[in-house]
């Protein structure tokens, strides 16, 4: 069997508030193949987005190792840290808190090709062209600023920046989330669309069980900062063995309903 594309380890994180801690991650693990989608679900504050940006290295953990293609993710520095980062991308749930909002869509785009170094300032324009083209927005958008766009092409906006540095893995937090139904349809095929023709992986995360169902091939379930079920995706949904994706699975009829469905 090929060696997973990420792997996570015995990862713990404990937040220390001035009169409290938090114990966020305890001992979670999770693998992730090249190409595929691993579906992070669970109950609000069971540690899916701390775990999402642990993967990102924007917080470090306690305890644990995270192998990445074969290196240690943790132990990343300076410009080999720079090179791995063009590889991992993020979509997170707001994309105006991600974006400068008075940012033209232009310089959105522009940004992580510049300071990744691909191509020249005309050959960046005519990458970022293509990148709005291949995630269906008008290039004519571009010099709308960030703010005058709509959610759904803010959306499609972050993950033509995600894409932009041709990445192996792009962890998506509630990337769909706060968008209504209809678009979140059309940006869930963009995404399989996008990965079935570059090969990325993704992390996507959701508290949204009919969401992961479709997207994702495995889905690891999380409470209490830990990971307690992993499985395929139609194997969870239809054979849940912990309580707690038991529970997601009841709090979606439909879902109990349809356990054939893959
Ligand atoms: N910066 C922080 N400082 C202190 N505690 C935090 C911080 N961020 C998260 N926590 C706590 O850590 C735990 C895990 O939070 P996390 O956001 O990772 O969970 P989650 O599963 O993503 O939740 P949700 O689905 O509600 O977004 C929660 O108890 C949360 O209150």
């Amino acid at each position: 069997m090929n060696a997973p594309l990420l792997s996570a380890a015995g990862i713990s994180k404990t937040y220390s508030g001035a009169s409290r801690r938090v114990a966020a991650l305890d001992n979670a693990s999770i693998a992730v193949m090249r190409g595929e989608t691993l579906g992070l679900v669970g109950p609000s504050g069971s540690g899916k987005s701390t775990l999402a940006r642990v993967l990102l290295r924007l917080i470090e953990p306690d305890a644990g190792t995270i192998d990445f293609d074969g290196a240690d993710l943790l132990a990343q520095r300076g410009e080999r840290l720079r090179r791995t980062r063009r590889r991992i991308q993020m979509v997170f749930q707001d994309p105006l808190a991600a974006f400068n909002p008075r940012a033209t869509v232009a310089s959105a785009l522009d940004d992580p090709l510049r300071i990744h170094g691909m191509g020249g300032r005309e050959g960046r324009q005519a990458i970022a062209a293509g990148l709005l083209e291949r995630v269906g927005l008008d290039p004519a958008l571009a010099s709308r600023t960030i703010h005058e766009i709509s959610g759904g092409q803010r959306q499609r906006v972050a993950i033509a920046r995600a894409i932009a540095t041709g990445p192996d893995l792009i962890v998506l937090d509630e990337a769909v989330s706060a968008l209504d139904v209809s678009v979140r349809a059309k940006i869930l095929e963009l995404l399989v669309d996008l990965q079935r023709e570059r090969e990325i992986a993704y992390v996507f995360v959701s508290h949204d069980l009919a969401v992961v169902r479709a997207i994702a091939h495995r889905v690891a379930v999380m409470d209490a900062g830990r990971v307690v079920e992993q499985g395929s995706a139609s194997d969870v949904v239809a054979n849940p063995s912990s309580p707690t994706a038991r529970a997601l699975v009841d709090a979606v009829p439909r879902l109990a309903a349809r356990p054939g469905n893959s």
